[in-house]
């Protein structure tokens, strides 16, 4: 289903505060690096057109919000919705997730392009997102990539999955919604597989919505109006990540 335009954001909001591009943003990611404080950090990966980030930043003023949107337009508009409502915990970042969340890849080794000349491999550098450090990690409705051979694009890949878990703290949660079926079905084994310290799903349930934007995100609200099943999880992180060499093969048909 094609998605609608977007408005043009109003060219006299100032949107610094509220846009990061990948070359502007700390070499290390945390809420004392982004916020110039200690609140827990929240990241949602694929915010789309922001209703999510919107409504939780103001839910919850106590803890930070980061959003990833890989389509500049629409980090764009989600950074006009947190400019225009003058949010100091929450902003935007125009690009991919996937790179941010590797391990042992610093921004300035990555700039540089530092090799170790012995083994001509890329020096490794601390995980831009501490392990154990994000209070949550939001991935809702994440484009499906319905082609086998292009389910490596996925937002829950195998190499994402492992880093959501291993930046999570203990308690942290990783919520996980969507409205298809297959998706959602494989990436509870590979979970399974991969991550079994996140422990078991525990189903979110639906909230009656009492006005046209009361939903969680703007493809919820979508599914909804055409009557199209949604599956929602979250899982808390029960103990530490064991760490998994990059690479590692895992079982499952992905
Ligand atoms: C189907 S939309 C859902 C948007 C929003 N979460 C919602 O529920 O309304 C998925 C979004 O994820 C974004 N996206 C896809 N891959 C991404 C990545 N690697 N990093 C950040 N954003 C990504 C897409 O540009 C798109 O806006």
């Amino acid at each position: 289903m094609p998605r609608a335009s977007l408005r043009r954001p109003n060219p006299n909001l100032d949107l610094t505060p509220f846009l990061k591009e990948p070359e502007s943003l700390p070499e290390i990611i945390s809420s004392q690096t982004l916020f110039g404080n200690d609140k827990p950090l929240e990241i949602e990966v694929g915010s789309g057109k922001g209703l999510f980030i919107q409504t939780e930043s103001a839910r919850r003023p106590e803890h930070n919000y980061f959003g990833i949107e890989i389509a500049r337009k629409y980090a764009a508009h989600c950074a006009a919705r947190l400019a225009r409502r003058e949010r100091t915990n929450a902003m935007m970042l125009a690009g991919d997730a996937t790179p941010l969340f590797a391990p042992f890849q610093t921004a300035s080794n990555f700039q540089n392009n530092s090799f170790d000349e012995a083994t001509a491999t890329p020096i490794d550098g601390p995980p831009r997102i501490a392990s154990g450090s994000l209070e949550a990690v939001h991935v809702y409705f994440p484009d499906p990539w319905w082609k086998k051979r292009h389910r490596k694009r996925r937002v829950l890949s195998e190499a994402n999955i492992r880093q959501f878990s291993r930046a999570l703290k203990v308690g942290g949660r990783l919520h996980f919604w969507t409205d298809v079926l297959d998706y959602f079905e494989l990436t509870i084994e590979l979970i399974a597989e991969l991550a079994p310290e996140l422990g078991v799903p525990l189903p979110e349930t639906q909230r009656d919505s009492e006005h046209d934007l009361d939903y969680h995100t703007h493809f919820e609200r979508r599914s909804r109006k055409f009557g199209i099943p949604v599956y929602r999880v979250c899982y808390r992180k029960r103990s530490d990540s064991k760490v998994v060499p990059v690479g590692t093969p895992s079982h499952a048909s992905v």
